[in-house]
């Protein structure tokens, strides 16, 4: 068992100041990505950038591969035996499936949040906030481990109300404190991107709010792509929308994309004004 020393002082400011050694946001860039599931195509020819330090919100009716994209984002398709894919990905201009570069480096300079949250739920609160980096082998002192955890559940809004049971096991939190517990867990891998998969849709709409609250603020340090079913939530926390679509069992294409207030306010397409304002899916 293990026991956090409070820090000095703990990181719970109002406005956290810019870390001087933050690394510059990252733009991440989708090319003319194709997507297969077996002899299934699910997505054709998407081309989508996603602006550094922004929020991009992926929306459209179920089936139309957006998970499917978001998956692609971080290397998580490959892993379905009979998916395969086209395109490219590019992280600050360097293509994330470049040969060269190791899996994992990919994987932690993109990270995931899922659905459901999905914490280690015998592991305490601690150790879920660092199980990353022993999943990818990253190396640090206890020092550094404890400032660490706490400021990646300051930064995920949950460390005031588990600075006191840090020792108490992550499956003993609410669905909402799992899954900012799950965003800690991410961001202590310092991901240049976080890829969000309807991170409420389990959630209560108070939980929901502070989640939302969590992305806007971590949007300053990290690019975040977040697919979402929900319209009031992408009008509330994205920059930009992209809305997806596979209409007559058709590979899922980006109908439209561009500024979230425009799309919703005065969209280009009459496909997206139907979908953006309940009309279909
Ligand atoms: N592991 C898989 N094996 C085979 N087909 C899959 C797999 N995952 C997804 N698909 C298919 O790919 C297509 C796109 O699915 P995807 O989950 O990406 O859509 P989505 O837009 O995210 O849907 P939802 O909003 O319901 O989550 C669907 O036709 C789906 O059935």
């Amino acid at each position: 068992m293990t026991t956090l020393q409070q820090p000095a002082q703990p990181a719970q400011p109002a406005q956290p100041p810019a870390d001087p050694a933050a690394r510059p946001l990252a733009e991440l860039e989708a090319r003319d990505i194709s997507a297969w599931f077996g002899q299934h195509k699910v997505l054709d020819r998407v081309s989508l950038v996603m602006p550094a330090g922004g929020i991009t919100a992926l929306i459209g009716p179920s089936g139309c591969g957006k998970s499917t994209f978001l998956r692609i984002l971080n290397r998580m398709h490959e892993l379905v035996p009979s998916a395969a894919l086209a395109g490219e990905v590019l992280l600050d201009g360097t293509d994330l499936y470049d040969p060269a570069r190791r899996l994992i480096d990919a994987r932690r300079a993109v990270g995931m949040v899922f659905q459901k949250p999905n914490p280690f739920p015998a592991m305490s609160i601690r150790d879920n906030v660092l199980a990353g980096l022993r999943l990818t082998g990253t190396k640090a002192a206890r020092a550094d481990k404890d400032a660490l955890v706490a400021s990646c559940l300051t930064k995920a809004g949950l460390w005031n109300e588990v600075k006191d049971r840090l020792d108490d096991p992550g499956g003993g939190l609410s669905g909402g404190q799992q899954q900012r517990l799950c965003i800690a867990r991410s961001l202590a891998i310092k991901p240049r991107v976080l890829l969000m998969d309807e991170p409420c849709s389990a959630l209560d709409p108070t939980s929901t709010r502070v989640i939302e609250e969590t992305m806007l603020e971590l949007a300053r340090e990290v690019t975040i792509v977040i697919v979402t079913h929900n319209m009031q939530q992408a009008a509330r926390v994205s920059d930009q929308c992209a809305f997806f679509l596979a209409s007559h069992g058709t590979p899922g294409v980006i109908v439209e994309h561009g500024d979230t207030t425009a799309m919703f306010g005065s969209p280009r397409d009459q496909r997206t004004s139907d979908y953006v304002n309940g009309r279909f899916g």
